[in-house]
């Protein structure tokens, strides 16, 4: 249970009068079914332009036709609720080997009404964890979801290559399939809201995951039927994503924003509690491995005439600087070169 002091319940709570977002108009939808099936080259030539399209203009869209069993990710859920309905001192226990926190992101200050595990996923695509921990439920289910949902995954970067017209559809997917890719899993829960003395005649609303943009290539998503999602659209507005407990959904990481000249943006999201239920999402961020040097692709970077909005890095150079921000911070001003002040 996430127990807040005063002070801390003071600075994750948005404004009484601050309304609820209103829901995402129309998000787009891409059925991988038509685009993997075979004989299905106009279907896979549409869903990759609805991909880039997407990746364009939120940075974010919803995967359905997955492929990732029903039943699986009704094993994931019930194990995490599980978990998160544990005693307190058996999750903290367990939060040496699940990298179980509560209230605080990362290591600057950061609070959310959230607890989560946070684990870093090796070359076989399971949970990089000491071998005591293997007899866990949670840890297998986890396992068996990160290998179908890395799967799944790469057929989503090779959709994006081919919706940028880039001659290497597998240019994106390498990198997360790569043995030392530097990826994560986390599974977040956001318990049900404290009851709380309505101010001004209405509820302050929480926020359970601060704002931010992801780090990495892409991010993977799933949550169970309890909305909280919301995304900052190009003129600042936030919207709410209603949940979809059958669906995927996608967001363009900084790592992409990268590689793509800015061309795919990385979602700036959040998530606010305001439900009576609790959410569980669980997150699979692809990432590339530490050495890998990341910089615009020179194919890209000549459709824009030569203008390279990003100087070369290597994700570990990025990883060490991001984790010196806090959550809320533009991680990638820090890379960006002059050409991009100026666009
Ligand atoms: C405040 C922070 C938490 C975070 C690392 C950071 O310094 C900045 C990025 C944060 C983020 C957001 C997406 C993922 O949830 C995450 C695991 C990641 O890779 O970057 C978190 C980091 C974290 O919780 O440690
Ligand atoms: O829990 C969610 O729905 C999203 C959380 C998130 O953005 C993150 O863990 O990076
Ligand atoms: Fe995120």
């Amino acid at each position: 249970m996430v127990v807040l002091s005063k002070g801390e319940l003071e600075q994750i709570a948005l404004p009484a009068v601050q309304r609820a977002a209103p829901p995402l108009a129309a998000v787009t939808e891409v059925d991988l079914s038509t685009a993997t099936a075979a004989g299905g080259g106009a279907g896979r030539k549409a869903a990759a332009r609805a991909v880039a399209r997407a990746c364009e203009e939120h940075g974010f869209f919803k995967v359905t036709g997955h492929g990732v069993p029903a039943p699986l990710l009704a094993r994931v859920e019930a194990a995490a609720a599980a978990f998160f309905a544990l005693a307190q001192q058996d999750k903290d226990k367990a939060g040496s080997t699940l990298g179980y926190a509560s209230k605080r992101i990362g290591c600057n200050g950061d609070l959310g009404f959230v607890e989560y595990l946070l684990l870093g996923v090796n070359a076989a695509g399971a949970a990089a964890q000491p071998a005591e921990a293997s007899r866990c439920c949670l840890r297998e289910v986890l396992d068996e979801y990160i290998a179908a949902v890395r799967r799944m995954t790469c057929t989503v970067l090779e959709l994006m290559a081919e919706g940028l017209g880039l001659d290497d559809a597998g240019v994106f997917a390498r990198l997360v399939l790569d043995g030392d890719s530097d990826s994560m899993l986390r599974v977040n829960h956001y318990p049900p809201r404290p009851e709380e003395a309505p101010k001004h005649g209405s509820h302050s609303r929480l926020t359970g995951f601060g704002e931010h943009t992801d780090p990495q290539i892409i991010s993977v998503l799933r949550s169970n039927a309890v909305s909280g999602l919301e995304i900052s659209l190009r003129d600042g507005t936030w919207v709410a994503v209603p949940s979809d407990a059958a669906s995927f959904f996608v967001n363009v990481g900084d790592a992409l924003q990268v590689l793509t000249n800015g061309r795919f943006r990385s979602v700036r999201h959040r998530v606010m509690v305001s439900s009576a239920r609790p959410r569980v999402s669980v997150i699979f961020f692809g990432g590339p491995p530490p050495r890998e040097r990341l910089a615009p692709l020179p194919g890209l970077v000549d459709r824009e005439g030569g203008r390279r909005r990003y100087r070369e890095f290597t994700w570990r150079e990025y990883k060490t600087s991001a984790y010196r921000t806090k959550l809320a911070d533009n991680r990638l001003g820090y890379f960006e070169t002059a050409a991009a002040a100026l666009a």
